[in-house]
């Protein structure tokens, strides 16, 4: 396939935000591409689901937790290496549950109004979602 055919992974994520202005992280398992790199939860939209399905799933997945509704945020685009992606970031501000690991993956609560995160590295596409998210909210 040529650079021109490649096509394109769309994929929702999801930026839990919590009362006191913190927002999760999740470390990316082994087995993954970017193993180990850290991103906002989330995963590949499956066919036939809108982008509100699929974080609900992956939120379940991944994390443990229900969630009723969320806020769209942006949509960015990364070309990466193993793939072309189009995020669908929404916020979410109720979840039912504590987020624990389920893919035994290892989670970070990151203050909004820090310079950066305390954990790294950061998946690229993850960067641009947290700038959209600060202006949003400054
Ligand atoms: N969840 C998430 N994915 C991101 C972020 N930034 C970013 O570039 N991505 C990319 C990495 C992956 O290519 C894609 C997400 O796919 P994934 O591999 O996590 O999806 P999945 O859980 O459905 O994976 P799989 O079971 O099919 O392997 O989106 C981010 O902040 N969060």
């Amino acid at each position: 396939m040529t650079e021109t055919q490649r096509s394109i992974t769309e994929v929702a994520a999801g930026i839990l935000l919590d009362a006191e202005g913190r927002y999760l992280l999740g470390q990316r398992p082994e087995g993954k591409p970017y193993a180990g790199y850290w991103e906002v939860p989330g995963g590949k939209i499956e066919k036939g689901e809108s982008v509100f399905e699929a974080l609900k799933r992956e939120l379940w997945e991944e994390l443990g937790i229900e969630i009723e509704s969320s806020e769209e945020l942006t949509v960015l685009e990364h070309d990466y290496p193993h793939a072309y992606v189009r995020l669908h970031v929404s916020i979410i501000r109720d979840w039912k549950g504590t987020p624990k690991g389920c893919e035994n993956q290892s989670l970070s609560w990151e203050l909004l109004s820090a310079e950066k995160p305390s954990v790294e590295p950061l998946l690229p596409a993850a960067w641009p979602m947290l700038e959209r998210l600060r202006t949003l909210l400054s």
